[in-house]
């Protein structure tokens, strides 16, 4: 049996009424992956060009279905009504929200799970990702799918309540399947010569988007000269990068990563923690290694030379004091 048609829809946002689903499974599951941006971040703030690339290993997944009574959340951080929700989930509340809005039933009461292996304030795309699966789950639940275009407003705009002004890098890329050059809003596949084998490392240490990003603006305001000319470099570093990516050249993105970590050290978005795993991971053999994402914690990615010094580069990593590691491949067309 297909969804019901008679769902009423917000008239400016471009949703369709689902093809499947079934009145006897009225529930709907959303997915959505973490992402580590490979260059770029910060800079996007300020229009210059990103690139990121999917975490197969991390994922979230969100189930909606409509509630017998109140509205009920079901997560690692919080269970209980969705009216009683604690202000640290405003992210997900907003998703929900949203989504209910842009289906046109906005008091709709729904019981919704969310699982999630991305952690949290990590600098891996964890409230985009959760915003995601929950966007995609509320519609699926209200019989709905929507365009690319409207999940990325939907997305949108619960990450404008996680950190005011973001670039959209973040929203895109948990959605994408492999690596992405992101540039004016939007992405595009980048062309990947080879396989490219990363390590990722977290510190352990919250990062702080947020603070992160109006950190740059501060001294972007006292130092203009200084932080344009950083800017100005992260986006010519991510344009080089993204040849370097489709010809295969591992030691030269190695080392436009490295340059990348000392220019956002620069802009004051580092932390001691994320130092010490890359100088750890570049003395362990890694070709190069940055912080990836918003900074100040947060996670370090570093680049293995090939799949079986990875697995060295992850002990040292671990033994370094690693919180946790994960290793992610983006495959080449070879
Ligand atoms: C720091 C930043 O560039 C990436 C956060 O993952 C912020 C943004 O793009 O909105």
């Amino acid at each position: 049996m297909t969804a019901p048609t008679d769902v009423p829809i917000a008239p400016d946002a471009r949703l369709h009424v689902a093809t499947h689903g079934s009145a006897a499974e009225p529930g709907a599951t959303g997915r959505a992956g973490a992402k580590a941006i490979l260059l770029g971040e910060h800079a996007v703030v300020y229009g210059r060009p990103a690139i990121a690339i999917p975490v197969r290993a991390l994922g979230v997944e969100a189930h909606a279905r409509p509630a017998t009574g109140p509205g009920r959340l079901s997560s690692t951080l919080y269970h209980g009504p969705i009216a009683q929700a604690p202000d640290r989930l405003n992210v997900t509340l907003t998703a929900m929200r949203a989504a209910l809005a842009a289906a046109g039933k906005p008091d709709a009461a729904l019981d919704i799970s969310i699982d999630s292996s991305v952690p949290a304030e990590r600098g891996l795309g964890s409230s985009a990702a959760v915003s995601a699966a929950v966007i995609e789950a509320v519609l699926g639940a209200c019989g709905l799918t929507a365009d690319d275009e409207t999940m990325h407003e939907l997305i949108q705009t619960a990450e404008r309540a996680a950190h005011g002004a973001p670039s959209g890098l973040d929203a895109r890329t948990v959605r994408a399947r492999a690596a992405v050059w992101f540039d004016g809003g939007r992405i595009e596949p980048v062309a990947v010569g080879d396989d490219l084998v990363f390590v990722i490392a977290d510190t352990g240490v919250r990062g702080r988007t947020r603070e992160a990003v109006a950190a740059v603006a501060e001294r972007r305001e006292s130092d203009p000269r200084g932080v344009e000319s950083a800017l100005d470099e992260l986006g010519e570093l991510a344009t080089a990068l993204r040849d370097d990516v489709s010809t295969g050249a591992r030691d030269a993105i190695g080392r436009s990563m490295s340059r990348a970590h000392v220019l956002l050290n620069g802009l004051g978005v580092g932390d001691p923690a994320l130092d010490h795993l890359v100088h750890a991971a570049t003395a362990g053999g890694a070709l190069g290694a940055k912080l990836t994402g918003g900074g100040r914690g947060g996670c370090v990615l570093a680049l293995a030379r090939d799949a079986a010094s990875a697995h060295d580069l992850s002990d040292r990593l671990t033994r370094a004091g690693a919180a946790a590691v994960w290793t992610t491949t983006v495959e080449g067309a070879a």
